[in-house]
C-alpha cells in the first residue's frame, strides 16, 4: 500500500480523536497521516489524493468548532480528483433529530468543491429520527456513537476500513 491517506479530524472532548487513531491503526503500514484540523492549514489537503474527514456534531446540528472555523476556506481547496471518505461521532439518543449532521454538512461542501465521496454506510443498527448525513437512505460515511454504542465501534471500524481499502483501490 504505497498510497498516502490524509485523515483530518476535529474534536471537542477527544472521542473523535480516539476514533481517528483506531482508524489509522486499522489501515496499518503507516498509510494514514493524522491532522487535527485545529492545527492544520488549508494547503495540507493538497498533499493527498485520498482523504478521510472526521467530525462530531455539536450544539444541535452544528460542526465541531474547529471545522466551523475552516469551513468557508474549503471553497478555496480544489478537491477535483480527490477521493474522500467521512466519519462522525454523535449521540443518536440525545440528539435524535440531528444525528451526525456534521458529516452531511461537510460532505455537501466538499463534494461541491469536486471531491468524490466513498465509504457510504448502512443505517441498520441505529435508532434516530433525522440526519443531514443521509444520502439515498445511507449515511454518507461511518456513523459512530461513543455515547450509546461504544461496544460496536471497533467492529464498525474494521468493516468500514476494509470497505475503504477496496474503494480507495489500495
Ligand atoms: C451540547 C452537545 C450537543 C450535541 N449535539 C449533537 C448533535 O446535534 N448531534 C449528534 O449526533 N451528537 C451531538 N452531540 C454528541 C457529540 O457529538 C458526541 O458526544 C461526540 O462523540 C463528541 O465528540 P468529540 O469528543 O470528538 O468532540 C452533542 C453533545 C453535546 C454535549
Amino acid at each position: 500500500m504505497s498510497k498516502k491517506i490524509g485523515l483530518f479530524y476535529g474534536t471537542q472532548t477527544g472521542k473523535t480523536e480516539s476514533v481517528a487513531e483506531i482508524i489509522r491503526d486499522e489501515f496499518g503500514n503507516n498509510v494514514v497521516t493524522l491532522h487535527d484540523i485545529s492545527q492544520a492549514e488549508i494547503a495540507d489537503f493538497d498533499e493527498y489524493q485520498y482523504l478521510i474527514i472526521g467530525c462530531p456534531t455539536w450544539n444541535i446540528g452544528e460542526l465541531q468548532s474547529d471545522w466551523e472555523g475552516i469551513y468557508s476556506e474549503l471553497d478555496d481547496v480544489d478537491f477535483n480528483g480527490k477521493v474522500v471518505a467521512y466519519f462522525g461521532t454523535g449521540d443518536q439518543i440525545g440528539y435524535a433529530d440531528n444525528f451526525q449532521d456534521a458529516i452531511g454538512i461537510l460532505e455537501e461542501k466538499i463534494s461541491q468543491c469536486g471531491g468524490k465521496t466513498v465509504g457510504y454506510w448502512s443505517t441498520e443498527g441505529y435508532d434516530f429520527n433525522d440526519s443531514k448525513a443521509l444520502r439515498n437512505g445511507k449515511f454518507v460515511g461511518l456513523a459512530l456513537d461513543e455515547d450509546n454504542q461504544s461496544d460496536l465501534t471497533d467492529d464498525r471500524i474494521k468493516t468500514w476500513v476494509s470497505q475503504l481499502k477496496s474503494e480507495f483501490g489500495l
